[in-house]
């Protein structure tokens, strides 16, 4: 008998939730169905039939509104809502915004009491709380010792109207006698104080309260972890433990025969034609088959309604053959992304692997695989796939179609001046075109008229930003299946990183201002210097879901996982004196008005940059530092007061016959060092050859020369290369018939994605503010492919502002991670008085600063390495790492890492490296390291 009245009590209840619920419609929670906030059974004797009759009677409540005193409410209240329950007269005031400011009451409908309760709140003065800061922080201020409770709630604004129209989901947060109420992108839109905490406390699910000039209703209580991770915010994407144990349940191999699928197939005779006739393209069971995760049935269910038979996907053996272990994995990630296996309902991935891993290939290897198969009836995936890339690399990624495929399996487009989009269209010989990014913006008309099924963004950091041209043209494209490849981090700024994110799932971390609260602001807040420990555990909790989120389809693998593969790498940082005429002008630039009023702040139209570009000049060959002040005085015109300024009286410094025409190599300390390291190289290992690089055309004019006046045939790359030539300029120099011996490249017009492996030998003549630059360079020879054991030389100016920056580059390197340059600043633009008296200081007497600076007790007398048991620390560069920068030494860490490089003063008796030994008396200091020591050269 009893057990039947609770089942009628909860009929009606159901019946009344229903009922609820469809006036609950307007919310997003109700829209989307969200399963947590829908009414649930109230267990028995917690509520009973007079509750729901109070409940309605509750719901009829009156509401009155009317303005009240400006007095009463605090000086700037734009409007003033004084609430007044039925039962109980208490008062409110609130601002339009929601914030409460000072007397606040409430009704609250308890179902958990037999009787409808409506609470009282003492009236309280006004109490303001702060802006900034965390919820919880904000709502302890009342009740420290209190517990902190969130709640997914649904309100509307106050309102005597019986059926209310729920406005929006929100979160509300209570604490004491405190709540704040925050919409779904975590904006605040509502705060209350004075409520009684013990009321507070026991709040549950179906209550109702007036936060402000809101009513809410709570929907469903949430863990404090949700919250804290930011999860509560998600409209449900990625959330849920299903979305990992379907990737668990996909990754196991398998191979069933083609088996009964959910969707059943119309007839018996269908099933067992199609059964019969849908076989693995290629045998799943042979040595080293790479075959893709089966889908799940939910991916089932949702992808194969026509009940066609799954079958395996199996990665043809002609390219599975050559993959490295890495590779196998990455093909798996990209399959399972695309085909919207690892986060329900969304098919776009990033491959952000170190440079040089082999992301071309992976991605051949996917489109190969889905253009010829699919996991349901055989039917491939793709008919068309696009593959939009830097102007240089287009005609790479056509080469290395034939190369891992042969040139009879498939016929890919190349888009060029002689080959356009409409005869990719009309032919039926192509499945796949390749187009640079410049080329994609003159023929996104034709291109949007083509139905892609894969795009594929090469060197897709470029889209990092969501208004350029070139990112809306691309997300104009109806192409859903998005691949961006990138071998540079792409989170140390995390506003590009949602552009990214953006771009290949879009709507997955809800709109920029949703993302920017519940993950940029306390994530950059955590990491201030004056956060507190809330703070800094929310930044943690909320960086960390971010990733755990967006790891699902971003994958990064270091350059690790393949150095095993790869021939011996010695780097040497060469740091070369500078000749007596650099020293002279290095110190009349110093002693110049210009640089003094730069110390002194004055940084209007930013002198000192120009300051700096002098310096770097004069540290290549003081010949370019020539040139610059006699263009400079050829333009009387111009109004660069603060140049002229800079070069007053340094003309005098030069001998009076000088000129720029002729380089003279004994005026430039780098330029000493490079002429005898390659004289070393080409003496010592005449069949191999060198890749010279500067950031700068005119240093690669006086490189040129140098080339010119020994004798060493020689190529040349940079920004004036047409694009359609730097293909063929590159295959020529590693084809082993080339005769160049020296391969000239600027770092920012070929840094990217080129592969140099003729040339086993790589100088660095001059340095960039930026280490991924660098990073870039150095990457072009140590790759798949190189034969020989790989040297990359830096050449560094000693005592000269290119150690400074040196020095700049490897503390930012390891550091990013807390010095990421969030307020946007470009990077070597905005200094501080002291950096830049530390810029513009000149150490004469040092025979490296950088050594100096490591406190190192070597005095550079001995071949020394550090063999302290201190590991040299995993450089860090992305700003969701967690416990970021706090080394534990007054050192950056990668000083501490350079300290684990072998170093050696220039006047050291025997150098074991040849090369150096021919070198070292312009040299002054050496740091030295080698990767992959004991790996054979010719091993690829
Ligand atoms: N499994 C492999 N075996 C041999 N060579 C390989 C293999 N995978 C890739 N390579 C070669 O390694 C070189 C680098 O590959 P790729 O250009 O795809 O690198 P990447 O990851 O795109 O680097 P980047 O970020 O610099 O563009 C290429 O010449 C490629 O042919
Ligand atoms: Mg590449």
């Amino acid at each position: 008998m009893f057990y039947f009245l609770i089942n009628f009590k909860r009929c009606t209840l159901v019946k009344r939730a229903v009922q609820l619920n469809m006036r609950r419609s307007a919310a997003p929670s109700q829209v989307l169905g969200n399963a947590g906030k829908k009414p649930r059974f109230t267990p028995p004797g917690k509520c009973t039939a007079v509750c729901l009759k109070n409940d309605t009677k509750e719901m009829d409540q009156e509401i009155k509104l009317k303005e009240i005193d400006e007095k009463e409410g605090g000086a700037s209240l734009l409007s003033k809502i004084n609430i007044k329950n039925q039962n109980e007269n208490s008062t409110q005031s609130v601002e339009s915004t929601g914030k409460v400011k000072t007397k606040a009451c409430f009704s609250i409908n308890k179902c958990s009491k037999a009787e409808k309760k409506t609470l009282n709140v003492p009236k309280a003065d006004a109490l303001y709380l702060p802006t900034s800061g965390t919820a919880k922080e904000e709502a302890a201020q009342e009740a420290p010792d209190c517990l902190v409770k969130y709640f997914s709630v649904v309100w509307c604004k106050a309102s005597k109207k019986k059926h209310k129209k729920w406005e929006g989901d929100a979160i509300l947060i209570t604490k004491g006698k405190s709540v704040i109420l925050k919409d779904m992108e975590g904006k605040d839109i509502g705060r209350g104080t004075g409520y009684k905490a013990k009321e507070l406390d026991s709040l549950d699910e179906g209550q109702t309260l007036m936060v402000g000039g809101k009513e809410i209703e709570v929907m469903s209580v949430i863990s404090a972890d949700d919250f804290n991770s930011g999860r509560c915010f998600q409209a449900g994407i990625g959330t849920h433990e299903t979305d990992v144990s379907a990737l668990s349940q996909t990754s196991t191999k398998l191979f069933c025969k083609p088996f009964k699928n959910v969707c059943q197939p119309s007839t018996k005779e269908n099933m067992l034609r199609d059964s019969q006739s849908c076989k693995p393209r290629h045998d799943p069971n042979a040595t080293n088959s790479l075959v893709m995760p089966r889908p799940n049935a939910s991916h089932q269910w949702m992808f194969n309604k026509a009940g066609l038979p799954v079958v395996d996907v199996v990665v043809d053996p002609y390219i599975a053959s050559n993959l490295r272990p890495h590779q196998r994995e990455g093909i798996i990630f990209l399959y399972e992304c695309v085909m919207g296996m690892r986060v329900g309902g969304r098919s776009g991935a990033i491959l952000a692997d170190e440079m040089g891993l082999g992301k071309t290939l992976q991605c051949i290897a996917l489109v190969w695989t889905l253009l010829r198969q699919g996991p349901y009836g055989c039917r491939p995936v793709l008919k068309r796939a696009l593959v939009v890339t830097p102007g240089s690399l287009v005609k790479n990624w056509k080469k290395e179609f034939q190369k891992w495929l042969g040139s009879e399996r498939i016929k890919v487009f190349t888009v060029d001046q002689d080959h356009k989009v409409e005869e990719f269209i009309s032919s039926p010989l192509y499945s796949v075109m390749i187009i640079s990014y410049e080329m994609l913006l003159r023929s996104l008309d034709q291109i949007q008229a083509v139905e892609f099924n894969l795009l594929i963004c090469d060197e897709g950091h470029r889209l990092k930003n969501s208004t350029i041209k070139t990112t809306t043209a691309l997300t104009s494209l109806s192409c859903e299946r998005r691949i961006i490849l990138t071998g540079t981090p792409i989170q140390n700024d995390l506003q590009e990183f949602y552009a990214l994110i953006e771009f290949v799932n879009p709507g997955i971390l809800g709109s920029l201002s949703t993302y920017r609260k519940i993950y940029e602001e306390p994530i950059v807040r955590s990491r201030e210097p004056s956060a507190t420990e809330e703070e800094k555990e929310l930044g943690e909790k909320r960086a960390a879901e971010l990733t755990r989120l967006t790891g699902l389809f971003i994958l990064r693998r270091t350059q690790e996982v393949i150095n095993k593969f790869l021939p011996p790498k010695k780097e040497s940082i060469i740091f070369c004196r500078p000749t007596a005429l650099q020293l002279e002008l290095y110190r009349k630039l110093l002693s110049s008005r210009v640089i003094t009023s730069c110390l002194q702040g004055r940084l209007e139209n930013s002198p000192h940059l120009i300051c700096i570009g002098a310096l770097k000049k004069l540290c290549n060959h003081p010949c370019l530092l020539f040139k610059a002040i006699k263009e400079k005085s050829c333009d009387p015109m111009s109004e660069e007061y603060d140049e002229s300024s800079l070069y007053e009286g340094v003309i005098d410094v030069f001998p009076q016959d000088y000129t720029s025409d002729t380089f003279c190599e004994t005026d430039s300390g780098k330029l000493q060092v490079l002429v005898k390291l390659l004289a070393a190289i080409h003496e010592l290992n005449s069949s191999e050859r060198v890749v010279l690089v500067s950031n700068y055309t005119q240093t690669l004019n006086v490189l040129q020369d140098v080339c010119k006046h020994y004798g060493y045939s020689y190529t040349r790359l940079d920004g004036h290369t047409p694009v359609s030539q730097r293909q063929h300029i590159v295959d020529a120099f590693n084809s082993k018939f080339s005769p160049a011996f020296i391969f000239l490249l600027s770092s920012k017009a070929g840094g990217v994605g080129l592969n140099l492996v003729g040339a086993s030998h790589l100088i660095l003549y001059d340095i960039d503010w930026n280490p991924a630059t660098d990073i870039q360079a150095m990457a072009r020879v140590w790759r798949d492919g190189q034969k020989h054991a790989v040297h990359i030389y830096r050449l560094l100016t000693t005592g000269s502002i290119e150690e400074k920056i040196y020095q700049r580059q490897i503390s930012k390197q390891d550091l990013s991670g807390a010095v990421v340059d969030l307020s946007k600043t470009s990077e070597h633009t905005h200094f501080s008085i002291e950096e830049l008296k530390n810029l513009f200081t000149l150490h004469e007497d040092s025979s490296c600063v950088t050594h100096d600076l490591l406190e190192c007790d070597c005095m550079g007398k001995v071949d020394h390495q550090n063999t302290s048991s201190e590991k040299p620390p995993v450089s860090r560069s992305c700003q969701l790492e967690q416990n970021h920068g706090k080394p534990n030494s007054k050192k950056p860490l990668s000083m501490s890492q350079l300290m684990q490089w072998k170093h050696f003063s220039g006047q050291h008796q025997t150098l074991a490296d040849p090369f150096l030994e021919r070198i070292k008396e312009n040299v002054s200091f050496i740091f030295q390291n080698v990767t992959n020591p004991t790996s054979p050269p010719n091993k690829t």
